[in-house]
C-alpha cells in the first residue's frame, strides 16, 4: 500500500492582479502557489445589473485562467459598486472618481463581489455576495481632497474603504472584506467544500 503524500491537494492559483485579494487570502492563512491576472473585457453588457456583472466577470476570469492552468485550483473574484441599476467598476481617470463619488454621496449603495473556483476536474463552484453601504453627503471639498490623492485609482466604485473613504461610511450591512474584494467567509466555504480547506 502506498501513503498518501503529505499534501495532496492541487495547486491554488489566484486569477487576479489584486494586491488586496493576496492579501485577504493571507489572512486566512493561503497563499496561492502561482498568482495569474486573468485578461478579459470587463465591459459590462447593455443593462447587466451591477451583481450580474460581477458573478459573469468572476465567471469569465476563473474560465480563461483555468484553461492556462491544468491541475490547478483557480480562484477569481470581481468586485462592483452598485449605484442603483448603475454598474461601477474602475474609474478610468479622476474625472470619473469624481464622478462616482458624487453619485455615492449621501446615498445608500451596494458593493457586489462575484467569486468563482474551477477545480482540476472542471467542477465550477460559485458565490455572489452583496454588501450594502451608506455614504455621509460629501462636500465638494472633500470630493475634490479624495481625488487629488491615491485611493481611488484600481477601486471600483472609485473608492477604498481600508483607506480614509471609511469615514464616508455611516452604515454597513454584510461582509466588510466583501468590499475590499473578496469575501472571506464566503471564500472559505467554498475552498472546504471542494474539500481543499480542512472543514
Ligand atoms: C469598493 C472597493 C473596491 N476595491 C477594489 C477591489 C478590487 O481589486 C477592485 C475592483 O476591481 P476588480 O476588477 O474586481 O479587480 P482588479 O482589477 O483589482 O483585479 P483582477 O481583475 O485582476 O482580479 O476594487 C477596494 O480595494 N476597496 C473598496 O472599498
Amino acid at each position: 500500500m502506498t501513503a498518501s503524500p503529505p499534501d495532496a491537494r492541487p495547486p491554488l492559483v489566484l486569477a487576479s492582479a489584486s494586491p488586496r485579494r493576496l492579501d485577504l487570502l493571507a489572512r486566512l492563512g493561503i497563499v496561492p502557489d502561482r498568482v495569474v491576472p486573468a485578461e478579459i473585457d470587463e465591459t459590462p453588457a447593455k443593462d447587466e445589473l451591477p451583481r450580474l456583472l460581477a458573478a459573469r466577470l468572476a465567471r469569465e476570469k476563473a474560465a480563461a485562467v483555468a484553461a492556462l492552468a491544468p491541475g490547478a485550483l483557480v480562484l477569481a473574484a470581481d468586485t462592483v459598486v452598485g449605484a442603483g441599476r448603475r454598474a461601477l467598476g474602475k474609474p478610468a481617470d479622476a474625472a470619473e472618481a469624481r464622478r462616482f463619488l458624487q453619485m455615492l454621496s449621501g446615498r445608500r449603495h451596494r458593493v457586489s463581489t462575484g467569486v468563482c473556483v474551477v477545480a482540476p476536474d472542471g467542477t465550477r463552484r460559485e458565490r455572489l455576495v452583496t454588501t450594502i453601504l451608506s455614504f455621509v453627503q460629501l462636500t465638494p471639498a472633500q470630493i475634490e481632497d479624495y481625488v487629488a490623492g491615491p485611493e481611488w485609482r484600481g477601486c471600483a466604485g472609485g473608492y477604498s474603504i481600508q483607506g480614509r473613504a471609511e469615514s464616508f461610511v455611516r452604515f454597513l450591512s454584510g461582509s466588510h472584506s466583501n468590499v475590499v474584494g473578496l469575501p472571506l467567509f464566503e471564500t472559505a466555504q467554498l475552498l472546504r467544500g471542494l474539500g481543499w480547506l480542512r472543514p
